[in-house]
């Protein structure tokens, strides 16, 4: 099988609402971007190594946003449709920078490849290492739990800032075993993460079809087999009440989950949010306000924002 690449190189104003527009409007298999600012932070790690941005084969002006399409899509029409969105997105006064868009088709194995070549150890924290499946690793610690897993085509392969802060968020709260609902799972890293971390319970829900069945696969590298999984649109179908709520989404999804946290949330509870964009945190904080909840603490990584939350104090 060969994948559709759509490649656009554009700016970092618009690289979330593409990566929304394209896996949730387009249905994109899956997407990725080559961010400048990567390669420049890559440099500023290594004190003792100059990284020569010249030397850097097609760096991108700000980001180079690719998605990937099942061969049998009509190239023109998906062409169009990020044609059209760009300009939709300029119109609201975002930059979209150079906005040119090329294609190609690349082998499915190529895809694979890639990721083998660009997906290593995250050793993430203390207490949390992720390891892609055809990868091994020693723990730092002896009681380092190991998060095994193979990104497939759903998001969250750990890689991405947003991922790390939620990750963070869930060690920080998991004092006790915890019952917990990772919402918008994804590939399932958070809810395996919070059952490494000790959760008596985890449910993953997702709107996609991919989400669940990676979701499903990765829980099965970890041996949890009781992870339980439920397609639908964040918490209003969702039965019972848990100690924790986790959600890595976009910040314009967050603002529809706001309201149906209360009833979904054990006295106590706690949760955890990330995916906002920092230009997004006020819109979050005012909405977060109004519905009895206050911010107990804020990470941020670049420029996304995670948070813990509780009820506010009667
Ligand atoms: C940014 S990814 C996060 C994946 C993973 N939890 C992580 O942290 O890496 C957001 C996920 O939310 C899902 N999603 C988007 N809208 C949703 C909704 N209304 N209800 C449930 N899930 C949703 C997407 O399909 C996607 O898998």
């Amino acid at each position: 099988m060969k994948l559709l690449e759509v490649k656009i190189e554009t700016s970092y104003d618009v690289e979330d609402a593409l990566s929304y527009f394209a896996q949730e409007d387009l249905q994109a298999l899956g997407i990725e971007a080559r961010r400048r600012s990567d390669f420049e932070q890559a440099g500023w790690l290594h004190d003792s190594t100059v990284v020569e941005m010249d030397d850097i084969k097609d760096l991108p002006a700000e980001v180079e946003f690719i998605a990937y399409f099942d061969e049998e899509r009509d190239r023109d029409e998906v062409v169009k449709a990020f044609e059209d969105k760009l300009k939709e997105l300029a119109g609201y006064g975002l930059r979209t920078g150079e906005g040119t868009i090329s294609t190609s088709y690349i082998a499915d194995q190529d895809w694979n490849t890639v990721w083998q070549k660009y997906y290593h150890v995250i050793n993430l924290s203390r207490h949390l290492a992720i390891v892609p499946e055809w990868e091994s690793y020693k723990p730092a610690f002896p009681d380092q739990q190991i998060i095994t897993m193979d990104p497939g085509l759903a998001f969250g392969t750990g890689n991405h800032q947003t991922t790390q802060l939620a990750m963070l968020g869930i060690e920080r709260a998991m004092v006790k075993p915890l019952s917990v609902v990772d919402v918008g799972t994804g590939s399932g890293i958070l809810a395996i993460a919070a059952h490494k971390l000790g959760a008596k319970s985890v449910l993953g829900t997702d709107i996609s079809d991919e989400s669940m069945t990676a979701a499903k696969e990765n829980a099965g590298l970890n041996d949890f087999a009781d992870l339980k999984l439920q397609k639908t649109s964040l918490l209003a179908d969702v039965e019972g009440k848990f100690d924790l709520i986790v959600a890595n989404i976009l910040a314009e999804i967050l603002l529809d989950l706001i309201p149906q946290l209360d009833s979904h949330l054990n006295e106590d509870g706690q949760v955890i949010f990330s995916g906002i964009d920092y230009l997004q945190l006020p819109k979050i904080e005012q909405a977060l306000s109004e519905n009895g909840f206050k911010i107990d603490m804020k990470m941020r990584a670049g420029r996304w924002i995670g948070l813990c939350i509780s009820r506010k104090e009667d």
